[in-house]
């Protein structure tokens, strides 16, 4: 019988003739964490008394860095001194670094073929390349730091074909919206999302990306988008070491096949509660306090390109703060570079160094009672971005900042117009 994706990954790194449902015990390639789940990885891996596999570990501080406070500080020492003690050189500081997501791509981790596994559930992202990889606890983290290797079940896959040419200012991010629309929050829960179609092969890398960064939201343990050209074109002159393409076999088996006409999406908004909870923007009528474009969702330098396309010779809505944060050190060097952080300060907009900050709701962009967010971000669970009674809707950066400048949620060829 024929193979998906994840079975073929999971069976070469265990050295086994693996099916969904198997368990295998696997071999990964690397395995990152970054500020907020490395410590207490830290701390399991110390329980253990062994020598750490130094090459596999990749250690990325970017949620409460630069450190918002003293916990945090301290939080992000106990990364360092580990770092120090063991010389790991997989080490990004703040200043040479950023969200790790974005770090664990832009500096060749990810590759085709490969097996990654992150203390942190949006470590799907690097499917967008191909990989398969894994968000997991902080435990299994320190686990993977002494042996190189942890136990996986190996998922059911589902497939998405997804056809023709989309609209202007229909993104990567609308794709997945809609996807998480069809099959709700647990509609792929264990499972691994293959991605297919002509639209996908249209899509650059960094729209990739935030497909594979919000199956997370869908439930899955992991994805897959097809590799072409693009991806190889991406991995030039940065990957790691050398890779081995894998594809699923054409009598694989999958759970669903799930076919999506791009051409009839506009952009589209989770409305607040559950990224599921999606609706065309012509159909979304409120005001905002704050528009936020970031994270490694949609915090790349394609992202911040759209925005400044919008924002260009525009003014950021009075009653409205926005705030753009790259998803990494390299995309605010050439967002600088390429005089976008330009165009968002002379519109009114706040640009700052990369950190996950407010999309969590750390800090630089904490909402309070009442307020209500447009984001580029993948989650808007109640209290997300800061206090219970704040709302956040999501949408693709160029509804973000086009909302920005109308003071509402409106479509790109709103603002545009005017
Ligand atoms: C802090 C971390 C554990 C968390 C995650 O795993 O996703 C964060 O990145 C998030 O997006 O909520
Ligand atoms: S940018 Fe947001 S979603 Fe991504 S890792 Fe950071 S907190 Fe999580």
């Amino acid at each position: 019988m024929g193979k998906t994706v994840a079975e073929k990954v999971f069976s070469a790194h265990s050295g086994t003739d693996a099916y969904a449902g198997d368990f295998v015990e696997a071999e990964v390639d690397y395995v990152m964490a970054n500020d907020i789940t490395g410590a207490p990885a830290i701390e399991a891996f110390n329980q253990l008394g062994m020598e750490p596999i130094r090459e596999k570990i990749v250690l990325i501080p970017d949620h409460f860095v630069p450190a918002k406070d003293i916990a945090s500080a301290i939080q992000a020492r106990k990364l360092r001194d580990f770092v120090w003690k063991y010389g790991i050189e997989n080490y990004f500081e703040v200043g040479r670094g950023g969200v790790c997501h974005q770090v664990m791509m832009e500096q060749g981790f990810a590759a085709p073929g490969r097996l990654i596994a992150g203390a942190d559930s949006h470590t799907c992202t690097y499917g967008a390349l191909g990989a398969i990889s894994v968000g997991i606890g902080s435990t299994e983290a320190g686990v993977i730091f002494a042996t190189g290797r942890m136990w996986f079940r190996v998922p059911q896959s589902m497939r998405f074909q997804v056809d023709g040419e989309p609209d202007p200012y229909v993104e990567g991010k609308d794709i997945i919206l809609r996807v998480i629309s069809e099959i709700g929050v647990e509609g792929a829960r264990y499972r691994s999302m293959e991605f297919y179609g002509s639209t996908i092969s249209l899509l650059d890398v960094a729209e990739r990306m935030t497909i594979a960064n919000m199956t997370t939201e869908a439930g899955a343990k992991c994805a897959y988008v097809h590799v072409d050209k693009k991806t190889h074109e991406y991995l030039r002159g940065r990957v790691r070491g050398t890779y081995r393409e894998v594809s699923a076999d054409s009598d694989a088996e999958y759970v669903s096949d799930i076919h999506i006409d791009a051409t009839e999406l506009e952009p589209q908004v989770a409305l607040p509660g559950s990224p599921d909870n999606v609706r065309p923007v012509s159909e979304v009528d409120d005001h905002i306090d704050q528009a936020y474009i970031g994270s490694c969702t949609n915090g790349r330098l394609e992202d911040i390109r759209k925005a400044a396309e919008i924002l260009r010779g525009r003014k950021v809505h009075p009653s409205v703060r926005l705030i753009v944060v790259p998803s990494s050190q390299r995309v605010y060097e050439d967002a600088i570079r390429e005089g976008l952080a330009e165009i968002i300060v002379e519109a009114g907009g706040f640009f700052s160094g990369p950190t996950c900050g407010a999309c969590l709701g750390g800090y630089m962009g904490v909402l309070g009672p009442g307020e209500v967010c447009i984001s580029s971000t993948n989650r808007n669970f109640l209290g997300r971005m800061g206090d219970r009674d704040s709302k956040v809707y999501l949408a693709n950066p160029s509804v973000v900042a086009a909302s920005a400048v109308a003071g509402r949620i409106v479509k790109p060829e709103e603002v545009l117009a005017r």
